[in-house]
């Protein structure tokens, strides 16, 4: 009731009232620690011309927003944007589902300003607005302009199932071996910024590893009906039914599922994704790619190259729903770039249950 019609046709997106009330959250830690330097140099003024009005606050610790939207008063507000990384985008969206009014809360229109260094989701969301790839400071003005311009899609975001019976909600991705390694691995590198991936690959690359583990998941073809709040997960103790596909091979460099089209600013993991395309795209490769292979497959994916690399170690398939048990007994699995519980692990796709501001 907060929105208005979007008049030029597309039914599924929407514009914020106006004026609006936004509330931005920044975490003046993120990425080279210079987030709120950023607001005030490049953001602010474009607010000020735009005439939104906003409040910001300053997050202090780890957790503070997701406490403060899950307590908050959110008709006081018609958005809620996060000027960081994606882990405090991540932290808001657990926030507003751990409301009790969760399904009215996550409707809150949600907006994203990279501050961080890897600021996938910003990347995206440029990238979804067909401009052309841009880094830094540029893609925090594309970004910004967006916000100015107040338009509002849906958002998908997966249910993530974890073997102690927390569920978690991910707007990205949940990786498993070396993408996930490299990600935390490569966090004391944060002050050099985006290139911080890369200086991880290299060092990963020097002492690649075999993960064992059983992948299985629910292909798109196979996936029934859904309607809102239906589950298609089994119990995680529960074997997969039969609609499921389950991986022969056991032995993986690196398991990646991604529900965006970039896993970093100069990642563009996956061409074709939309932010509410319904659909987990997973990537896993095999053991026995070369060290030279991974590396190329890395580099190609700055343009998006990697699937046209031929390279039979990898693999892609669009899926609903899947399942991850870790056999090797040590290891790191993230969600959104976080690490979580090592461990079984199952997700499933939500199609557009969060609002995302976007071009
Ligand atoms: N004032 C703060 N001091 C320390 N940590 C904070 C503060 N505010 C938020 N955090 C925490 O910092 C973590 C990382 O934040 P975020 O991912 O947004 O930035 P980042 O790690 O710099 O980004 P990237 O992963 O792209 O480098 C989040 O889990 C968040 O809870």
């Amino acid at each position: 009731k907060q929105q208005e019609d979007f008049p030029h046709g597309d039914d599924k997106m929407s514009r914020v009232r106006r004026p609006c009330r936004i509330m931005i959250l920044v975490n003046p830690q993120s990425g080279r620690g210079q987030a709120l330097q950023l607001f005030t140099g490049h953001i602010q003024g474009m607010l000020t011309e735009a005439s939104v009005p906003y409040t910001l606050v300053i997050t202090e610790h780890q957790n503070h927003a997701r406490e403060l939207v899950r307590k908050a008063d959110l008709s006081q507000w018609d958005a809620l944007v996060i000027l960081s990384g994606d882990g405090l985008l991540f932290e808001v969206i657990n926030g507003l589902m751990d409301r009790e009014d969760w399904q009215e809360a996550i409707q809150i229109p949600l907006g994203i300003l990279p501050g961080g260094s890897g600021n996938a989701l910003a990347a995206s969301v440029h990238h979804y607005s067909q401009s052309p790839p841009a880094w830094n400071e540029e893609l925090l003005l594309s970004c910004g302009f967006m916000l100015c311009k107040g338009l509002v899609g849906p958002l998908d975001l997966v249910s993530v199932h974890l073997a102690s019976k927390q569920r978690l909600f991910s707007f990205l991705s949940l990786a498993w071996g070396f993408v996930a390694d490299v990600d935390i691995e490569s966090e004391k590198y944060r002050h050099v910024g985006a290139i911080r991936f890369l200086m991880g690959t290299l060092v990963r690359l020097a002492s690649l590893r075999v993960y064992q583990g059983r992948l299985a998941y629910l292909p798109v073809k196979e996936a029934p009906k859904l309607s809102k709040g239906n589950s298609l997960l089994p119990d995680l103790e529960q074997p997969v039914p039969d609609t499921w596909t389950v991986v022969k091979e056991e032995d993986f460099v690196l398991v990646l599922a991604i529900y965006q089209s970039h896993l970093a600013e100069d990642l563009w993991t996956v061409p074709g994704a939309m932010a509410d395309d319904g659909l987990i795209h997973l990537f896993y490769v095999t053991a026995g790619i070369s060290r030279p292979a991974l590396l190329r497959l890395f580099l190609a994916m700055e343009k998006g190259g990697h699937l046209a690399c031929g390279c039979p170690h990898l693999v892609y398939e669009k899926v609903k729903a899947l399942r991850l048990e870790p056999i090797t007994p040590q290891g790191m699995i993230t969600v959104d770039g976080e690490v979580v519980e090592y461990g079984p692990v199952q997700a499933q796709i939500h199609p557009g249950i969060a609002r995302l501001m976007r071009g």
